[in-house]
């Protein structure tokens, strides 16, 4: 393998592309730094796939640009054929060919001529966590988390400057999942490559890349490191999306809410008066009742082996709030039952939205 390049970023800028009359990304910008790897998250039809394909050449948009590094690939009077945008793109289902093996289907695309190097593909199975000996395999003859890296080691085979990953480990299991996505951004941090990951997937958003872009009917909402997107949504609709999210009435003054679980410090820029109040369930801890002057009566647990989830209901102090339902993660050593009275404490700061978010 070459050493770490040195490639350059993906601009997308002012992109709006349609099908047929339906208009599926409107006025869309982003910007994927060199050699980082930024996760395009959204539900189903929000138009991930469809940026792929605009960055990759295989849609025309409607208008806007993209560059790659220096390169202009698509604006204004220009248009580069995808094959020579330097890219290489990994299917959510492989995509290999099934007539040849895997050194075949590593080797396909390179220059004849360096089909024959198998040192090359042994560069590239190593590369991507495979073993030598599967190189003369079929497809058909490894399991989906080994041809999905095999797709990627066919797709840096031409050392591409940019890889789209589109879901790419959403038909794995579990395990598999998570082995073959940290072989696959080891393999992409020793490459040296700039990339995009399409997934609906929210941990593995958070896990895998440097920067989570939000993307909602055909617009980001937000665009940002993974702590910041999860710490500090811009909205509660990021805040649902991203995670799970205590959404609470409230009111904020310059510095706190205040809220059924009691005056809370607020962080970030926020609207003053009534508002959403946001917490994450692992900022409401859970501690004997004689402890705490706010209670709570579990209503029921979710257990899930190293963690839990409490649904609780909570009668604060201030009965201008009434009850609310709150949601608590607890330690999977440490779960209350259902019906019992805990006492509740909060920790770090809240955010606070405008009602209408
Ligand atoms: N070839 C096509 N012709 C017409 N409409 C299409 C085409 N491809 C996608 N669409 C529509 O464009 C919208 C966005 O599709 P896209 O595949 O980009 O979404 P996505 O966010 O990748 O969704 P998913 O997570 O379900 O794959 C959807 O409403 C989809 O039905």
């Amino acid at each position: 393998m070459s050493p770490v390049r040195s490639p350059g970023a993906v601009e997308v800028h002012g992109i709006t592309a349609s099908y047929a009359d339906t208009r599926v990304l409107t006025d869309v910008d982003l910007v994927v730094p060199a050699g980082t790897t930024t996760a395009v998250l959204g539900g189903s039809g929000s138009g991930k796939t469809t940026l792929l394909r605009v960055v990759a050449g295989f849609l025309r948009p409607d208008s806007g640009e993209v560059r790659i590094g220096d390169a202009t690939v698509v604006g204004p009077g220009t248009w580069v054929a995808p094959e020579k945008r330097g890219i290489g793109y990994v299917r959510q289902d492989g995509g290999l060919f099934p007539h040849l093996d895997v050194a075949g289907n590593i080797a396909f695309g390179l220059p004849f001529p360096r089909r024959r190097h198998r040192g090359r593909v042994l560069e590239l199975l190593d590369l991507v966590g495979l073993d030598a000996s599967l190189a003369d395999r079929t497809p058909d003859q490894l399991s989906g988390g080994q041809q999905q890296r095999v797709a990627l080691a066919r797709a840096l085979a031409l050392e591409p400057d940019v890889v789209l990953l589109d879901e790419p480990f959403s038909a794995l299991d579990t395990a598999l999942r998570e082995s073959t996505r940290e072989a696959t951004g080891r393999a992409l941090r020793e490459a040296g490559a700039t990339a995009v990951l399409v997934t609906h997937d929210q941990e593995e958003a958070l896990s895998f890349a440097d920067e989570v872009a939000i993307l909602r009917e055909g617009r980001f909402s937000q665009v940002a490191p993974p702590r910041e997107v999860y710490g500090a949504p811009v909205d509660a609709h990021v805040a649902g999306f991203l995670g799970d999210a205590v959404l609470l009435p409230g009111d904020a003054d310059a510095a706190t809410v205040h809220c059924a679980l009691g005056t809370i410090a607020v962080e970030g820029a926020h609207p003053t008066g009534a508002v959403q109040v946001m917490l994450r369930p692992e900022q409401i801890i859970v501690v004997p009742a004689a402890d705490s002057t706010l209670l709570a009566k579990v209503a029921s647990t979710t257990y899930y082996g190293h963690d839990a989830m409490l649904d609780l209901l909570v009668t604060g102090d201030d009965t201008a709030y009434g009850s609310v339902e709150v949601r608590s993660r607890v330690v999977g050593t440490s779960v209350p039952n259902a019906g019992d009275v805990v006492g509740l404490r909060v920790t770090g700061g809240a955010r606070a939205f405008a009602l209408t978010s």
